[in-house]
């Protein structure tokens, strides 16, 4: 039987009881967490939550008050060069405004590492061979934030940190950033996101938690986060000229009931919409529900409908 030490140190990241304050505010407030090696795990939360301060800590850049905090085995506020070159963060608020070309910076940065990647092959797979000879500095918003990746993928690393990596990416450049992501985890890399997309999440992360005022209130797959019942089908319709809505599992069942006592005279139910919660409407009944809490028994929100179906994983 393996000791819990093993286990933990087998994991890309083991979290247990994390605490940090600025002055009197507890922004990370007992925090558990656990990512396999080998798995994209997302955490969400709304702003202010803890999540940079959280990754910052991971990435040994802040240190915490209390917990227990392991990184590829190793504690990062103690941990080396050696542990820090099998570690990669793209993070929040890139500054590069370099003189030197894409090429150049690429080319430079893999010279840090014992077994970086081929740098031409990381410009291209960030799609940035066009720019492969243009100052740093010229780049666009979205571009730079493909530098950005490229700089923490050079070094081969065994963990990846993506701080809201695609904020200023058109739809395609996403498109294809979640690709390249999908590639970096199939070649063995583990990826902690962070991200306020909840799309992005619901299509790349395996598991994903939500973090509310420094701590995990839910914690799956992004199909099964909330529990079951956050995922009941709500169905929508308008009668007697009062929008209503009923969560339900049975909603062909419901749909019938309604046609025989709510449809109109034209034989149509008004407004008859079945709407499967979205990740976006369960993220938002769970942040909601933290931030007013109102008691165990309470059945999950009512979520607002959105106009998609399914998420799109
Ligand atoms: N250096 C600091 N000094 C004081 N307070 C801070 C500092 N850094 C963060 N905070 C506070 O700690 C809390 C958590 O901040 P943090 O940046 O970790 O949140 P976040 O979840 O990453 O938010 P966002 O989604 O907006 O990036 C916030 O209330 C923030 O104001």
């Amino acid at each position: 039987m393996t000791s819990g030490l093993a286990r933990t140190d087998d994991l890309a990241v083991a979290v247990a009881g994390l605490h940090k304050r600025y002055g009197t505010h507890a922004a990370v407030d007992g925090l558990d967490l656990a990512v396999e090696t080998g798995e994209i795990f997302a955490i969400l939360g709304p702003n202010g939550a803890g999540k940079t301060t959280t990754v910052e800590i991971l990435e040994g850049f802040r240190t915490a008050d209390s917990g227990s905090v392991r990184v590829l085995g190793h504690d990062p506020a103690q941990a080396g060069r050696a542990w820090r070159s099998r570690i990669g963060v793209v993070m929040q608020d890139s500054t590069e405004q370099s003189e030197l070309t894409v090429s150049e910076l690429v080319h430079h940065f893999a010279t840090f590492y014992p077994h970086p990647r081929d740098a031409d092959e990381v410009i291209d797979s960030v799609g940035l061979r066009e720019k492969a000879g243009k100052r740093a500095g010229t780049l666009s918003g979205g571009q730079r934030r493909r530098l950005d990746v490229a700089l923490g993928i050079i070094g081969r690393p065994a963990l990846l940190f993506l701080d809201e990596p695609t904020t200023g990416f058109d739809p395609h450049a996403r498109r294809s950033f979640w690709e390249l992501v999908k590639e970096l985890r199939d070649d063995g890399t583990s990826i902690l996101l962070t991200t306020h997309y909840l799309d992005e999440a619901a299509y790349l992360a395996d598991r994903a938690a939500v973090v509310s005022a420094g701590r995990v209130v839910a914690l799956g797959a992004p199909d099964e986060l909330g529990g079951p019942d956050a995922r009941r089908p709500v169905v929508h319709w308008t009668q007697d000229g009062e929008p209503r809505s009923e969560r339900t599992s049975a909603p062909t069942a419901l749909v019938a009931r309604l046609a025989r006592e709510a449809a109109g005279p034209d034989g149509e139910v008004p407004n008859l919409r079945v709407v499967r919660p979205s990740l976006e409407d369960v993220y938002l009944g769970l942040v909601g529900r933290e931030e007013h809490p109102t008691g165990p028994d309470d059945q999950p929100p009512v979520a607002e409908p959105t106009a998609r179906l399914e998420t799109t994983r």
